[in-house]
């Protein structure tokens, strides 16, 4: 079993230099830390502060990383990057990418990297993997290709010798979001005429409102779940089987219309669906990370398996520089600490992801679930309680709607909210001589600016006159000096978008290790549905409902008053 003192780890993250440094230069520089005169000090302090990546494998899968509108400056940087030193980041990311068990509390691998380490299976950068399944992968993915390309091509045929028009992608977590996410954002890619819909959530709206667009001789569902015991899939499942028998009468017909992708395959085959139509992972890719996975399936149905190979690939590029590029250059090492240096020093609570793509409309929600499950902990992994923050809430939407609603407080509310503004340089969609994009990218530009920079009440009073009240002045006033990242690519393709996804996972990894706790376990989402199973036996008689406090009962005796079947 992999353990942080085994590593020589200090159990107390106030107990590295580092970390004491850093507490000292955020007490004496953070008046000193102010954008506008970082800029004016250093005019080219871009030059110092970006970096461009581009794939080791692939020169068209390129970013750019502007890091320079950041309260930081050299002696900052180079402290977090001493501090993901002391922290030994670079042996437990070695740790992670030779299988050790570094999710200790369920005492397994985290190996989403060997989903998509296209240089040798059973090999990640030298480190053997010896991991049930490792060597699998590359089965799983021709049956993955198998698969899509029959339902794509129309040779799959449904139960009355129809071909397959519609999927519907039944799972819940990361056995959606990631799938939800990457159809959207790949759309460019999708085949037109295969209707994909996704159903998550137990409230039965959700399953009876996507039910109406399916047609049963043409729809094909996915159920997908890691556990295979999931209460919100499970159902769907059973109710969409139940609905499917309503038109086809015949159970041999199921075959033809539910595929499943898990790692169970007791339960899969107990549901009714045979082993050749299961499409198998692992217990070491955590759900989170389980869209290179089997979870995939219903990406490569929308998009064809070979885009879907790019997005891996894309991903698998990212992987090695993460692995391979001293700390000071590492991508998502750099994110990480840059973040640690706002959420434990600064008290920022948030941190915002802003996607001027519409393509990337889920892309928050996505990493709502990747960075909240993965670092939202009080616990190390040696089992102290923290007396630091840890994960930060993620959010954000595309912009520019954002602007339009919540940007009036990341300009001039009382909480510093660190964001992320990612776009493509040239669109998929390049309407009216690409007019929209170029709107769209004057924002994406101009938002960071305005947040860094701001406006000064000379320059208001400049503007408003002499006659202008002086509440008016002031509330028109930007203090400015609010942090932002800037990631742009040329376009958004697979390849791109599977870079940009390893990026965050590993930025997520390295600040969990920093943090000293397990970011690949999940024992928050627990409790709840244990207390959701006692009370799903009360429901029925205001008599049943026992051993809750006050509330809780009063709350369920109202529903039942209004209780129907
Ligand atoms: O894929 P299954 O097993 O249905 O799990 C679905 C989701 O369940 C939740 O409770 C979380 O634990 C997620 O990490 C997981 O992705």
């Amino acid at each position: 079993m992999f353990c942080r003192e085994k590593f020589g780890l200090i159990r107390f993250i106030a107990e590295y230099p580092a970390w004491k440094k850093l507490e000292q230069l955020y007490g004496a520089q953070k008046s000193k830390l102010v954008l506008k005169e970082l800029f004016a000090q250093e005019p080219e302090r871009f030059n110092k502060f970006h970096k461009e990546y581009t794939s080791p494998h692939d020169p068209a899968t390129t970013f750019l990383l502007d890091y320079s509108k950041n309260l930081i400056n050299e002696e900052v940087l180079q402290t977090l990057l001493s501090l993901a030193e002391e922290a030994r980041v670079e042996e437990l990311r070695d740790a992670m990418f030779s299988g050790k068990h570094i999710n200790t509390s369920e005492d397994r691998a985290v190996l989403h990297v060997a989903l998509r380490n296209f240089s040798g299976w059973n090999n990640v950068q030298g480190w053997s993997i010896s991991e049930a399944g490792a060597s699998d992968v590359p089965k799983v993915l021709e049956h993955i290709r198998t698969f899509s390309d029959a339902v794509r091509s129309g040779t799959w045929k449904g139960f009355t010798g129809k071909s397959i028009n519609t999927i519907v992608n039944i799972g819940i977590g990361g056995s959606d979001l990631g799938p939800v996410m990457v159809t959207e954002a790949l759309k460019p890619y999708s085949k037109r005429d295969l209707n994909a819909h996704f159903v998550s959530n137990i409230d039965g709206t959700h399953l009876a409102e996507t039910l109406r667009l399916c047609d049963p001789e043409t729809t094909l569902f996915i159920i997908a779940s890691k556990t295979f015991t999931t209460q919100e899939t499970i159902t769907n499942a059973h109710s969409a089987r139940s609905w499917f028998l309503e038109h086809a009468k015949d159970k041999a017909h199921v075959a033809k219309h539910f595929v499943a992708l898990s790692t169970n395959t007791k339960e899969v085959t107990a549901f009714g669906i045979s082993e050749e139509n299961m499409f198998q992972f692992w217990d070491w890719v955590g759900g989170r990370y389980s869209l290179w996975s089997a979870i995939g399936l219903s990406i490569a149905l929308c998009i064809g398996y070979e885009n879907f190979e790019a997005l891996l690939k894309g991903a698998h590029g990212m992987d090695e520089h993460f692995k391979t590029t001293p700390l000071k250059d590492n991508l998502p090492v750099l994110l990480a600490v840059i973040g640690i240096w706002y959420n434990d020093f600064y008290g920022s609570q948030t941190h915002c992801l802003l996607p001027y793509d519409q393509y990337l409309h889920k892309f928050a929600d996505y990493f709502q679930q990747g960075d909240m499950e993965s670092n939202g902990k009080f616990i190390t992994k040696g089992g102290e309680r923290v007396d630091y923050q840890t994960g930060p809430i993620i959010w954000g939407a595309a912009g520019t709607n954002g602007q339009h609603s919540f940007y009036q407080l990341v300009h001039q509310g009382t909480k510093l909210i660190p964001a992320d503004f990612i776009a493509p340089a040239t669109t998929h969609n390049p309407i009216q001589q690409s007019k929209h994009h170029r709107i769209l990218l004057s924002n994406f530009f101009a938002q960071p600016e305005a947040l860094a920079f701001g406006k000064t009440e000379e320059q208001v009073r400049k503007e408003v006159g002499a006659n202008a009240s002086e509440a008016l002045v002031k509330s028109k006033v930007f203090e400015g000096n609010r942090p932002s990242n800037s990631i742009m690519f040329p376009l958004l393709t697979p390849a791109t978008l599977g870079a940009l996804i390893a990026l965050y996972e590993h930025k997520i990894f390295v600040q969990g290790a920093i943090w000293g706790i397990n970011s690949y376990d999940q024992m928050g989402v627990e409790l709840g549905k244990v207390l959701a199973k006692n009370i799903l036996a009360q429901l029925d008689k205001p008599e049943d409902v026992k051993g809750h406090d006050s509330s809780t009962t009063g709350v369920i005796h109202y529903y039942q008053k209004y209780r129907k079947e």
